[in-house]
């Protein structure tokens, strides 16, 4: 009889699992939170694969994972997944057991977020409510704006229910994991059957900051923020404009909420 070895050498796999999305919602937050868990490994930046570089092939992917022993599963995100249409279908190509994480934020915030970014590089861009409403005083809302537009979540589920089961599909409140993230990181250890080890012990509320932080190292001593482009001042918005998003958002949330079986409770 032959005993077979454990693989101690670390070896580049394709990806265990994936944080697919949604742009904005805490994706980096979520990966940084992972990275805390000895058994995860991920790659430091967005990769891109199933939209950009598919036609460079698994290969190609795969050596940009970071190594990893047996048991050590790999992870990489890449928000645009979630609304690139061919993904579902690559993705399961690549391994239909493979589990996937979308991490969801009220879609009104998400969209003053995803707005402040790209004012944050442009600062001539108009204000908000001239991008996101049809003429004032504020009519209809513009839904093939991007920030608009790519909060309307139920439809990119949908598609990529046509591939994979639910419960192959964790969905995590970004406003959750703001305000309670060591509950939101049960969850998701559980999802990925990892051994519970990131802890409320590993998270500081850092009030500058106005967002949770890490303790990292075995002390617990070093506390480490996300970067400046996390966590932005939001410009202030007009509250009629707000509504309007609302009422517009609301028959979509409730789709969403129906498809993903969860109530996220967004006003
Ligand atoms: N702990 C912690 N620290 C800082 N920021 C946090 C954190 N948890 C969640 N968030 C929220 O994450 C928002 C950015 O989302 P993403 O990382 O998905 O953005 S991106 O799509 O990768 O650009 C970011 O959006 P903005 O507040 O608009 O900057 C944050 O609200």
């Amino acid at each position: 009889m032959t005993l077979r070895k454990p693989n101690l050498v670390p070896t580049k796999r394709l990806p265990d699992a994936l944080i697919i999305g949604v742009k904005k919602c805490g994706t980096r937050a979520l990966l940084e939170f992972l990275r805390l868990h000895p058994d995860v490994r991920a790659a430091g930046s967005e990769v891109h694969f199933f939209d950009k570089f598919y036609h460079k092939g698994f290969e190609w992917y795969r050596n940009r994972m970071p190594p990893t022993l047996e048991g050590q599963i790999t992870m990489e995100k890449t928000p645009s997944y979630w609304v690139t249409r061919s993904a579902p279908k690559r993705v399961f190509a690549m391994n239909p057991a493979v589990k996937l994480l979308a991490v969801v934020r009220d879609p009104v915030t998400r969209a003053i977020s995803d707005y402040t970014q790209s004012a944050s590089k442009r600062p001539s861009l108009p204000r908000f409510e001239e991008l996101a409403l049809m003429d004032s005083p504020w009519g209809s809302v513009v839904d093939t704006w991007p920030p608009v537009r790519l909060g309307i979540y139920a439809r990119p589920l949908r598609r990529w229910l046509r591939r994979f089961p639910r419960s192959r599909i964790l969905i995590i409140s970004g406003e959750r994991l703001v305000v309670d993230p060591a509950a939101e990181m049960t969850r998701v250890q559980e999802f990925l059957n990892l051994k519970p080890v990131i802890t409320e012990k590993h998270f500081y509320f850092n009030s500058t900051k106005g967002f949770p932080c890490l303790l990292k190292s075995e002390s617990r001593s070093t506390p480490h923020c996300l970067g400046k482009t996390k966590g932005r001042n939001h410009p202030y918005i007009d509250p009629v404009a707000l509504e309007r998003l609302r009422e517009f958002y609301r028959p979509h949330n409730e789709r969403f909420y129906e498809l993903s079986g969860i109530n996220f409770g967004w006003q």
